[in-house]
This record gives structure tokens, C-alpha cells and sequence, in this order.
């Protein structure tokens, strides 16, 4: 066992400090980032587009390791760890994406049975072939996000609203005590957004589930998030709890941005 198994941390589930990641020597996507996020905490990330969201999502479960800083995620210290070390802290931390990912030709069910393969040993083909346990909890999950009378239908056959919601039943499955999701509502119509945000953070409160989740809709960040870290070109330039932002405050994340595109295309520096 490794020393980093039994890491203590308070009251915080993820923390970066000083995290900064180069891509390039032109391309600084984190830039000397720090913050901390609690148990059953909801982080919203705002930013434009390219502002280092999903590169910041993708260093907490050690997918990017930093250039420099470190990150300490559920008192593992992902900068250090081992490969052995990363694949345990990866079962668990859950992973919801923009576009699902769902295998569209198997059921509802059997795309939830899934989130349990990290715990399973070998392959799996088909729904039989799942652990009756699986398949009861899988059943159980699917109940909870509203979708249990869909659980035999194939995963093609749902809305957009519905895959997500089976996305985030299979994340359930894992047991992860953090999810990381990144967009998760970008392809959804208005109602189907707050729906799955919804969601997001109803099983965050029941399951004490730290949330980090990238969003492009200062609104839904407003309506449901606990916190607001706004990213522009890799920096951190707020993090404020939700109770303490107006809609004005949490557009000056991109105001900023605006103001500073006139100002170098007018040649300002
Ligand atoms: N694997 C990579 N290799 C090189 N550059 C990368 C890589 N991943 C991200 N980048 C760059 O890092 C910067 C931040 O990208 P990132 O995808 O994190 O932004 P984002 O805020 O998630 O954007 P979006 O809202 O469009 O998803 C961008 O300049 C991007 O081009």
C-alpha cells in the first residue's frame, strides 16, 4: 500500500496548487492555478471556449499531469502518483461528457451495467453476463434518475435529455465519490439542461458527490451550482460561492475577455 492512500484532507476533496500546464510554448492552458473544492461540493467552471476547462477537468483524475504544481485529489496526490496508484483513484472519480458516450446498440441497462467494468474482472457481453447485483443496482440508478421504465429500450432511442441521464446512472454505478462533468449539457435544449443539472445536483447532495462541471450557461451555473470558478486564458479570475454572484458579476467572466479582444484589435496592449 502507498503512503498516499491514507493522505489526510480535511474538508476538501480536490485541490490544486499552483497548477500550471504548457502544451506548447505558445500554448499555456493552465496558468498558475489554485483552489480547493469539499466534499458534496457543485464547482461550476465558466469560460470561454479554449479558456482551460477541459484541461483542468482532465488533471484531476491525472488523465494531464501538470507542467508545474501539483494536485491532490480524495488525499492522492495525482502529481506523484503511480500507475497502479491512478487507476484506483480513477474508479473513483466518475466521468460525464457533451456527448454522452453511450454504446448506442445496447439497452438502457446494459449501458449502465458498465459503469461497474472498473470493478469487474474480464470482459462483459451482454446483459446476463453482469453480476445479478449489477444489475439490480444498475436498475436501482436508473430509478433514480427517473429512467427505470426505459431500462430494455436500446440507447438510440432516447433524447438527448434521457442518454445524459443514463450517462449520469452509469457514472452512479461506479460509486465515484467525485464527478467530473464536462459540458454535460451543451447539446440540450433549454428544459433538458436544467433537467440533467438538476439531477447533477440532487445525487451530489444525497451522496455527499464533490462535482466539478464545466458549463457555458451563466444562468444554469447560477441555478445550480455551490460555486463559481471563471477561468479566462488559463487563469483563475473567480471563485466566489454562488450565493455571493449576480448574473452581472458572473458576466464579467466574459465581459473581461471582451474588452481586452477591442482592446487588441484596436493594437492596445
Ligand atoms: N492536448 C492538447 N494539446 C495541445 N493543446 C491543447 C490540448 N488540449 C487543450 N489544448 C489547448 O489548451 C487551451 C485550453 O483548452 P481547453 O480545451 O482546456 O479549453 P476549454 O475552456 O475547455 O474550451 P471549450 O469550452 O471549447 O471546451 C486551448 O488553447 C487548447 O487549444
Amino acid at each position: 500500500m502507498n503512503s498516499n492512500d491514507h493522505l489526510a484532507t480535511g474538508d476538501e476533496a480536490i485541490r490544486f496548487n499552483n497548477v500550471t500546464k504548457v502544451f506548447a510554448p505558445d500554448v499555456t492552458a493552465l496558468d498558475e492555478v489554485s483552489f480547493s473544492a469539499g466534499f458534496g461540493e457543485v464547482v461550476v467552471l465558466l469560460g470561454l471556449s479554449g479558456s482551460g476547462k477541459s484541461t483542468l477537468l482532465r488533471h484531476v483524475d491525472g488523465l494531464h499531469l501538470p507542467s508545474s504544481g501539483e494536485v491532490e485529489v480524495l488525499g492522492v496526490n495525482v502529481t506523484a502518483a503511480r500507475p497502479r496508484e491512478l487507476r484506483k483513484l480513477r474508479r473513483r472519480v466518475g466521468f460525464v461528457f457533451q456527448q454522452f458516450h453511450l454504446v448506442p446498440t445496447l439497452t438502457v441497462l446494459e449501458n449502465v451495467c458498465t459503469g461497474a467494468l472498473g470493478r469487474l474482472k474480464g470482459p462483459r457481453l451482454g446483459l446476463p453476463t453482469y453480476p445479478k447485483q449489477v444489475r439490480l443496482d444498475a436498475l436501482e440508478q436508473l430509478d433514480r434518475v427517473g429512467l427505470a421504465d426505459r431500462a430494455f429500450q436500446r440507447a438510440d432511442t432516447l433524447s438527448g435529455g434521457q442518454q445524459q441521464r443514463v450517462a449520469i446512472a452509469r457514472a452512479m454505478l461506479q460509486r465515484p465519490e467525485v464527478l467530473l462533468a464536462d459540458e454535460p449539457v451543451a447539446s440540450l435544449d433549454p428544459e433538458s439542461s436544467h433537467q440533467v443539472m438538476q439531477l447533477i445536483k440532487k445525487v451530489a447532495a444525497e451522496d455527499q458527490l464533490t462535482v466539478l462541471c464545466s458549463l457555458h450557461q451563466v444562468e444554469l451555473a447560477l441555478a445550480w451550482g455551490d460555486r463559481i470558478i471563471g477561468l479566462h486564458s488559463g487563469q483563475v479570475v473567480m471563485d466566489t460561492p454562488v450565493a455571493d454572484i449576480d448574473l452581472s458579476d458572473a458576466m464579467s467572466i466574459y465581459a473581461r475577455v471582451g474588452a481586452e479582444t477591442v482592446a487588441s484589435a484596436a493594437g492596445d496592449e
